[in-house]
């Protein structure tokens, strides 16, 4: 078996949750409340920022040249493809790039970036894409769903977002991690497995997390007020 079928079995029900988030569901059936997509664009900006630079550790703990070349790809497409989809929604909302990025971080955007950025810089290369590839996978995975779900691509707000996050080229980069993994693997001890799923796991769980603190606004409790 291959270790990303491993991990496959094992995200089932924290993915059967995220599917069934309203957050979720809501963009699929263009009922969510804009006042809490706006707060996930800015957290999710924040956290694009702080991802996009495990891309460029894996760069630098890359084995090959080819390897390093698709990881600064990626540093390239989340800087500007990806955040640039966050910048178009921030036009409708009002919101400047610079404003993004000096927004305060979420106590679950601190801890998932800080803990990604823990594993990146400390681990193995097979840890860090272990780290990264709930990211890439659970969005595609989200995308096809919402895809098929009748007028939740052409919705006049929220369809550019499940076009994007459904595109073939974000399939192909989901793809990409899960071989890479694959390949890291081939000769990992039980040990080893063990660690890298539950690195997995772990950010498979900030990804629900995630959800659960956009479709809540959840900020530090003692500022709640101040930051929605
Ligand atoms: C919390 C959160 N998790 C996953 C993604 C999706 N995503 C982030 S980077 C990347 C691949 C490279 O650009 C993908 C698919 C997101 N936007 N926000």
């Amino acid at each position: 078996m291959k270790f990303s079928e491993r991990l496959h079995e094992k995200l089932q029900p924290i993915w059967r949750k995220n599917h069934a988030h309203p957050f979720v569901r809501g963009i699929g059936d263009g009922t969510l409340d804009k006042e809490k997509f706006r707060f996930y664009m800015i957290q999710d900006y924040l956290y694009l920022i702080e991802y996009a630079k495990l891309f460029a550790i894996g760069a630098v703990k890359a084995r090959d040249v080819k390897t390093m070349g698709k990881f600064a790809a990626l540093l390239d497409g989340t800087l500007n493809e990806e955040m640039s989809l966050h910048r178009e929604y921030g036009k409708k909302f009002g919101i400047s790039a610079a404003e993004f990025e000096q927004a305060s971080p979420s106590p679950t955007t601190l801890a998932y970036t800080h803990y990604m950025l823990h594993v990146g810089q400390s681990g193995t290369l097979a840890e860090l894409v272990a780290a990264v590839l709930p990211c890439a996978w659970s969005y595609w995975e989200i995308g096809k769903e919402l895809k098929d779900i009748p007028g939740a691509i052409n919705h006049d707000f929220y369809g550019d977002w499940v076009k994007m996050y459904s595109s073939k080229e974000f399939g192909q980069l989901a793809q990409w991690c899960i071989d890479l993994l694959d390949e890291l693997t081939v000769e990992a001890s039980e040990a080893e497995r063990n660690a890298l799923e539950e690195i997995f796991l772990n950010t498979t769980r900030f990804e629900y997390l995630f959800w659960e603190m956009a479709y809540h606004q959840t900020m530090w409790p003692a500022d709640e007020d101040d930051e929605k």
